[in-house]
């Protein structure tokens, strides 16, 4: 066993193997022990690896302790000191408790809360492994202040990773809890063939504190260097290539492309490498749900402005592009979050498509990726709005959309499944119904089609190629425009939320980035290369987190008024 040893901790597995308590196999590569103090976790596929010579194995020990909170604050303030006396460190090992010196041999502590229901005695690390939460209740526990995806992501770069924050309870009830992360050594391989970098662990030992402490709330998660390279193709280079290739290389980058985004390649990964990805990619981008309170503490004093994207957001992804329903719920949802935030749509369809499912009148919309932008027909709530709206920056182009869309119609004509939707100042070519093996034939009618109209470009969404014109405009651009609309041009009291699941979506993403403004959430179950800060699996949690917004404005309402 390679884990690098502890002179004056005690030795975990001496102590594991002595006492009674429960052992646990969660699945084929973590096992769990518990003696009611201490849980170990192990590894025992690596082991069976290490013994094969092949990898080497990292066990992880998790002991609850009672010292004081250390909380990091991301500006370099110390925070307490860890216990390095039990762990045997020095003070530069640790980098004197603050969290500015988090590295390999470092301490990290992070406050969060915990909530749990029930009394269970287990752990829930979901980047280690894809095993499920435990036991007969249910246990959840929220982690890190908002800063602390970001600051570990860019500090703590040697980590395998951390819990995104579900599942300890340490017997009794605690408002608050920590966590201390010891980093000891670390291995990364590269995986060449596929640009994915994995990160394995060798000698990672974690201490989860249970402590009463009251949280230190991190700004949250602003711009930060883009984390890349989750999925298994990395995608910016085949964009590139997309953009710049010709002919057959071009067919091929936009395919190649198009299968990079689908979950059936990300799902064929190897599984303990998928989790990885899964966790790492959980790791900069957590749950816009768990991590709720601390966005809504972050828009203190500030006016949150909703920008909600429609296909794979509002409504789920189907195969036919007409039938994109949303759910009544989702209506009302939307309509909710209206009455209190300025909400707009940014959508690719087209304008009265999209406002044709929405069918609320309340709203902004913006369609065709922003390129034909309409105020709320009931007239704009908000006081310092303009009065009315009315935005198309490619109204030029509308000849040469026209005649595209029809040239693709009959192109595509004999390829089955194949569909072109008119969206106005644009033109989506759906893959979606078509025979993978077709693909390249599609691609490259869209390519004959295109290389006509240089003042045409092209980009992709989801199974989608999209024909738009060259213009500088796009979904980030809309939302810089509808906050200027709103009266909200240079303004530091205001949160713009935008939620979008598409490659289009990231134009709106990186714009907040770049304004160190308001937050990105990105809907997907995969791990994507994106802009976002926050992520929500699918359209029923960005239900849920509209609800939760609603509910959030409506109690702080109420507290107001009662004061
Ligand atoms: O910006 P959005 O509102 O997300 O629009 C992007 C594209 O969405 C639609 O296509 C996508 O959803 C379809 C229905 O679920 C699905 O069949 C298709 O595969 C997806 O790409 C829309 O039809 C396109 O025109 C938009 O460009």
């Amino acid at each position: 066993m390679r884990q690098e040893q502890n002179p004056e901790a005690p030795n975990e597995k001496q102590e594991s193997s002595k006492t009674p308590g429960a052992s646990l196999s969660l699945s084929p590569y973590v096992s769990i022990f518990h003696n009611g103090f201490q849980v170990l976790l192990r590894f025992p596929a690596a082991q069976r690896e290490e013994r094969r010579g092949k990898r080497e194995i990292f066990e992880c020990i998790c002991r609850p302790v009672t010292e004081g909170p250390g909380v990091p604050d991301g500006s370099g303030r110390r925070g307490n000191t860890c216990d390095r006396k039990r762990w045997g460190m020095s003070e530069k090992e640790d980098g004197g408790g603050g969290a500015s010196n988090v590295g390999p041999g470092g301490t990290l502590r992070i406050f969060g809360r915990l909530r749990f229901r029930g009394f269970l005695f287990l752990l829930y690390f979901p980047f280690i492994c894809d095993w499920v939460v435990l036991g007969p209740r249910e246990v959840e526990i929220d982690i890190g202040p908002p800063g602390f995806w970001r600051y570990f992501s860019e500090h703590v770069t040697d980590a395998i990773s951390i819990a995104e924050g579900r599942g300890f309870v340490g017997g009794s009830v605690v408002p608050r809890f920590g966590v201390e992360v010891f980093l000891k050594k670390k291995e990364k391989e590269k995986m060449t063939k596929q640009n994915v970098v994995v990160a394995e662990a060798a000698g990672l030992n974690m201490a989860i504190t249970v402590a009463m402490a009251e949280s230190s709330l991190l700004p949250p998660p602003g711009p930060t260097k883009q984390a890349g390279g989750y999925i298994a193709i990395s995608r910016r280079k085949l964009l590139k290539k997309l953009e710049t290739g010709g002919g057959a290389a071009r067919i091929n980058a936009w395919v190649e492309s198009m299968r990079a985004s689908s979950p059936t390649h990300i799902k064929s990964v190897p599984s303990l490498q998928a989790s990885t990805d899964q966790s790492s990619w959980i790791l900069h981008h957590p749950s816009a749900l768990s991590m709720f309170e601390q966005i809504m503490n972050a828009s203190q004093g500030k006016q949150i402005v909703m920008f909600l994207d429609y296909d794979g957001t509002l409504s789920p992804i189907v195969e036919d592009p007409d039938r994109a329903f949303m759910s009544e719920a989702m209506r009302k949802a939307v309509r909710d979050v209206a009455r209190y935030f300025p909400t707009a749509i940014v959508s690719g369809r087209c304008r009265d498509k999209v406002y044709s499912f929405v069918q609320l009148a309340e709203l902004y919309y913006a369609g065709s990726h922003g390129m034909d932008i309409k105020g709320p027909a009931k007239g704009p709530k908000y006081k310092k709005a303009k009065k009315s709206v009315l935005f198309q920056p490619a109204s030029e182009f509308l000849p040469m959309i026209d005649e595209v869309y029809k040239a693709l119609v009959e192109k595509t004509k004999s390829i089955p499944g194949a569909k072109v939707e008119n969206n106005k100042f644009c033109v989506s070519v759906h893959f979606r119904c078509v025979d993978e093996k077709r693909w390249s034939g599609l691609a490259e009618q869209v390519r004959s089609v295109l290389k006509e109209y240089p003042k045409l470009r092209l980009s992709q969404g989801r199974k989608v190629l999209e024909i738009r014109p060259t213009i500088k405009w796009d979904k980030g651009k809309a939302l810089e425009f509808l906050l200027e609309s709103l009266g909200f041009a240079n303004c530091n009291d205001v949160l713009p939320v935008y939620i979008g699941d598409d490659r289009t979506d990231e134009d709106a993403f990186k714009v907040l980035r770049q304004r160190g403004q308001g937050f990105g959430i990105l809907v997907s179950k995969n791990p994507k290369d994106t802009n976002a800060s926050y992520s929500l699996q699918e359209p029923a949690e960005v239900m849920d987190f509209l609800h939760r917004l609603v509910e959030w404005k409506r109690l702080s309402l109420r507290g107001r008024s009662r004061v």
